[in-house]
Formats: C-alpha cells, sequence, structure tokens
C-alpha cells in the first residue's frame, strides 16, 4: 500500500493499450523534497508512467494521488486543478521563440490565466507576477539574459529558463522526463545539479528519467526501476550495487555475444573497406 500523504502516491497501477499490458501493479511514494530518478529499458513503460501520473494516460486500475487528489478518478476542471500542481521539465525546451527569456517565464504563471498569452506580450502583467518571474530567472542564474529570444541561449541555458518558467507555477510535484538528453555532458550535470537544489530548498518531489546510470547514482536520492510494467527496484541510492542496475536492462533472452571475427587478410584493411 502507498502512503497517500505523500505528494506523489501510486497504488497498484495497472494501464493497457490494447493487449499489450504496460504497468502491471506499479506502487511507490514520494515524500517532499526527495528528487527520484526513474530507471528502465527502453519500452519498460518509463514514459507510460509519467503519462498517468498526470491524467494524460489513464490507469485501468489503481489509484494515483497528487498532494492526496485522486488523478485517476479526475476529470475536466478537477484534472487541470491537480496539473497545475506539477511542474514538467522535458529534453525539449519548449519555449516560445518569439518571446523573450523573461517573458518565457511569465507564461509559467499567465499561461494558467485567461488571455495570459495577451498579457504576457502585452506587458500587463502585474508588478507581482513580473517580480516573481525576475526572482525565479535569477534563481537559475539568468537573469542578466532576461530580454535574450530563447535562439540566442546555449542549450543549458534554455533548460534552465525552462526550469524558471516551471518555477512560476509553484508547483509542489516536478516530472522531469529526460531533462538532459539532448545537453553535453557539463550543461547536463549543470541542470541536474540546479533541479536537485531546487526540489531541496522547496520541498518539492521530483521523479526524474534519465538513461545515464552515473548520473543517476550521483543525483538521485532514491532510484526506482521499471521491468517488464512492473517496480523491480526502489531503495536509496546509497545502498544500490552496480550489479542491481545492470539487471534492469538485462533481457530474459539475453546471450553472451561473441567478439566478431575479421577475416585472415582484412585485417589491416581501413574500416570502411571491411565493414
Ligand atoms: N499510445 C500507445 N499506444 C500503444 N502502445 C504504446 C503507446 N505508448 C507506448 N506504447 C508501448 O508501451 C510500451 C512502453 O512504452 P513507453 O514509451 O512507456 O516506454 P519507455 O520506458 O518510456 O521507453 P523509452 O525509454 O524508449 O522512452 C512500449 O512497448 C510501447 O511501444
Amino acid at each position: 500500500m502507498s502512503d497517500t500523504s505523500h505528494p506523489v502516491s501510486v497504488d497498484s497501477v495497472h494501464v493497457r493499450y490494447g493487449s499489450l499490458e504496460v504497468l502491471r501493479g506499479v506502487t511507490f511514494d514520494i515524500q517532499a523534497a526527495q528528487g527520484v530518478v526513474l530507471l528502465g529499458a527502453n519500452g519498460s513503460g518509463k514514459s507510460t508512467l509519467m503519462r498517468t501520473l498526470n491524467g494524460l494516460s489513464r490507469a485501468q486500475s489503481g489509484q494515483i494521488r497528487i498532494g492526496g487528489e485522486a488523478v485517476t478518478t479526475a476529470r475536466g476542471a478537477h484534472l487541470r486543478g491537480i496539473r497545475r500542481r506539477m511542474g514538467y521539465v522535458f529534453q525539449q525546451f519548449n519555449l516560445v521563440a518569439q518571446l523573450t527569456t523573461f517573458q518565457n517565464v511569465l507564461m509559467g504563471v499567465l499561461g494558467q490565466r485567461r488571455f495570459g498569452l495577451i498579457n504576457c506580450v502585452g506587458g500587463f502583467a502585474s508588478a507581482t507576477d513580473r517580480e516573481q518571474a525576475m526572482a525565479c530567472l535569477e534563481r537559475v542564474g539568468l537573469a542578466d539574459r532576461a530580454g535574450h529570444r530563447p535562439a540566442e541561449l546555449s542549450g543549458g541555458q534554455q533548460q534552465r529558463v525552462a526550469i524558471a518558467r516551471m518555477l512560476m507555477q509553484s508547483p509542489e510535484v516536478v516530472i522531469a522526463d529526460e531533462p538532459i538528453a539532448s545537453l553535453d555532458p557539463r550543461g547536463g550535470r549543470e541542470v541536474l545539479e540546479l533541479l536537485w537544489e531546487i526540489v531541496r530548498e522547496r520541498n518539492l518531489a521530483m521523479l526524474c528519467t534519465l538513461h545515464q546510470l552515473e548520473l543517476a547514482t550521483d543525483y538521485a536520492d532514491r532510484i526506482i526501476g521499471l521491468k517488464d510494467g512492473v517496480v523491480a527496484l526502489d531503495e536509496a541510492t546509497t545502498d544500490v550495487s552496480e550489479a542491481r542496475l545492470g539487471e534492469l536492462y538485462n533481457r530474459a533472452d539475453d546471450t553472451p555475444v561473441e567478439p566478431a571475427r575479421q577475416p585472415v587478410g582484412t585485417r589491416d584493411m581501413p574500416e570502411t573497406m571491411t565493414s
């Protein structure tokens, strides 16, 4: 059983696409100020789980609660209200190219309001919202880029703007779906460092998918591993062994692969001629 007092509570969730059962009784909680990395091989159901958390995919059975509110049965305005308690960071930064960095951050809150885009472009945002947007930009270290357009920023900087926009929403839960997949190693680490700092200082609960095991073990407070639609691993990062992590990526039909042998006489040829 999961504990519904946690910001994220997932209990016996089943999701099926036609005859394909992708999640087969997934259960876990995330507490406040905890950043959890979700691992699993391609096709193990990570994206499906992320989409089910905010009601984009529907669970056939089981219960998901965000801040104590049931997502699985929510509809319409109620579901939209629950979604507003969740902030998102994606591989694609999803910034509006025509808007400045500052306006993009402002959209984090105005996007949820009537005439938000018009207010944002037209400069009709309240002084409080404008101050908050500037504070969010400062928090991610980009106050000096407030007037720049996204195309004038590096990938890492754009992702930091997306994080500032997410902060503007004042979420309780953060869903980060491969947030560093399009960044170089240094930019990726900077973004992860920022995300984990923010999780701690704002008491957020975060679920973050990553494909790099060493980054998962460097940053996660806890690792959850999905395999064949079930939680195959759920441990504090300090307790997880490399062998256990590796098992998440082994297939049942895995057999040792013999190293390929090159025919005699081709060994000194350029690779392009032998492949
Ligand atoms: N809308 C859909 N309709 C039918 N099948 C789907 C749908 N979405 C995902 N699937 C299937 O569900 C399984 C899990 O997919 P999912 O995208 O959740 O995995 P994943 O762990 O996020 O993979 P990856 O690491 O490659 O992103 C896959 O077999 C996929 O083909």
